[in-house]
C-alpha cells in the first residue's frame, strides 16, 4: 500500500545571526542543516536529540512558522515555506502546533473559553452558539468537563493546562501537529496521561505528529517512527513498526539510548561511550561528520566526507561511515 506523504522537508538549512559578546562580532549560527524528511499522513515521527540540536528550529519550520535559509517544506506536495500570509491562511488550520511550556502560552487576561474562542475566529465565521458547542466537544474531547471553559487559565493545574493547550490546537481539526516536547513540563505521573490523550486523539482524528522530545522513554509511547537529530541534521531514522529503538546503529542513538535509566540494571544498553570526551565543539563545516569530534570510532574519512543518511534495512536509515 502506497501512503500519501503529508508533509516533506526537502533539504532545509536554517541559519540565525548571533552576536558573539567574547569578539563582538555578529556570527552565523546553524540550527539545521540540510534535513529531509518525509512524514506520511497518519503517521507519529519522534524528533528526539539534545537541547540545541536544531529540533524546534526543524518544527517550526515544518509548521510553516518559520521560513528556511534554504530548501522548502511542502504540504500536500504544495511549497509553504514562501507563500504569502494570504494563502498561508487556509492551510494554517490544517497546521498546529502544541507549545512545551503550557503556562506560558495562555494570556491570562482570558478565560479558557476565550482562548479557545479565539482560535477558532481566527480561521472561520461561526455563530455565538457554534463557537461555545465547538467549545465545549474539544473540552471534553480532552478529558475537561465543559465549566473548565468559564476558569482562567492560572486556576489550573499544569496536566489540566495542557489538556487547554491541546484542546486550542485541534478544535480546528488539523491534519498535521507539531508537538513541541508536550510533556516535558509535567511531573512523571501526568506525562502518562497525557501521551496517552495524545495518542487517543491521533487515532480518534486520524492525525499525523511531529512529535519533539529529548526524552526516548516518550518515543514507544505515541510514535510509530524515531528520527535522531544532532547538529542540525537527521543521524538515524527508524520505522518503528519494523524494526525496535534497541536495534539503533548510529554512534550517537546508542550514547542516547545508554542514558535511559532502565528498571533493571541488567537490562541496561552498555555504554560503548566511555571514551568521549563531552564537548560542546560542533564542526561548522558541510565536508564530514558532525558528530565526529565526540565519536570513539572517528576515522579519517569521518573528517573529510560528510556521511549521507543511507538506507540499512528495510525502514532504516543511517548516516554513518561505519555502518
Ligand atoms: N531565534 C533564534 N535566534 C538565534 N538563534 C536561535 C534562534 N532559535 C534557535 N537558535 C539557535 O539554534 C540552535 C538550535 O535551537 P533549537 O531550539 O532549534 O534546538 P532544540 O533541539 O529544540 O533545543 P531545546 O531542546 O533546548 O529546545 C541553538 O543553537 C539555538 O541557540
Amino acid at each position: 500500500m502506497v501512503m500519501e506523504v503529508l508533509v516533506e522537508t526537502q533539504n532545509i538549512r536554517k541559519s540565525y545571526e548571533k552576536q558573539n559578546l567574547f569578539i563582538k562580532k555578529r556570527e552565523q549560527v546553524s540550527a539545521v542543516n540540510g534535513v529531509s524528511l518525509k512524514i506520511q499522513k497518519g503517521c507519529s515521527i519522534g524528533l528526539v536529540g539534545e537541547s540545541g540540536s536544531g529540533k524546534s528550529t526543524l518544527g517550526r519550520m515544518t509548521a510553516g512558522l518559520e521560513t528556511p535559509t534554504e530548501g522548502d517544506v511542502l504540504f500536500r506536495g504544495r511549497p509553504i515555506s514562501n507563500i504569502s500570509l494570504r494563502k498561508m491562511r487556509p492551510l494554517r488550520r490544517n497546521i498546529q502546533m502544541i507549545f512545551q511550556n503550557s503556562s506560558s502560552v495562555f494570556d491570562t487576561s482570558y478565560t479558557v473559553g476565550e482562548s479557545i474562542a479565539e482560535v477558532i475566529k481566527n480561521s472561520e465565521q461561526v455563530s455565538k452558539t457554534e463557537c461555545l458547542e465547538k467549545i465545549e466537544t474539544i473540552l471534553e474531547q480532552v478529558g475537561l468537563d465543559a465549566l473548565y471553559a468559564q476558569r482562567n487559565p492560572k486556576e489550573l493545574s499544569g496536566g489540566q493546562r495542557q489538556r487547554v493547550n491541546i484542546a486550542r490546537a485541534l478544535v480546528l481539526h488539523p491534519e498535521f501537529v507539531v508537538c513541541d516536547e508536550p510533556v516535558s513540563s509535567l511531573d512523571y505521573s501526568l506525562r502518562k496521561q497525557i501521551l496517552t490523550l495524545l495518542n487517543d486523539l491521533r487515532n480518534k482524528f486520524g492525525l499525523t505528529y511531529l512529535f519533539i522530545t529529548h526524552d526516548l522513554n516518550c518515543v514507544p509511547y505515541v510514535c510509530d517512527m524515531m528520527a535522531i537529530m544532532y547538529a542540525g541534521k537527521i543521524m538515524e531514522q527508524i520505522d518503528l513498526k519494523k524494526k525496535s529503538m534497541q536495534d539503533a546503529l548510529h554512534p550517537y542513538t546508542n550514547l542516547l539510548l545508554s542514558c535511559i535509566p532502565a528498571k533493571m540494571p541488567s537490562e541496561r544498553k552498555k555504554c560503548t561511550m566511555e571514551s568521549i570526551i563531552d564537548t560542546t565543539v560542533i564542526p561548522d563545516s558541510r565536508h564530514c561528520c558532525r558528530f565526529f569530534p565526540r565519536c570513539p570510532y572517528c576515522t579519517e574519512r569521518c573528517i573529510n566526507e560528510e556521511p549521507l543518511l543511507k538506507e540499512v534495512a528495510s525502514g532504516h536509515f543511517v548516516a554513518c561511515h561505519i555502518v
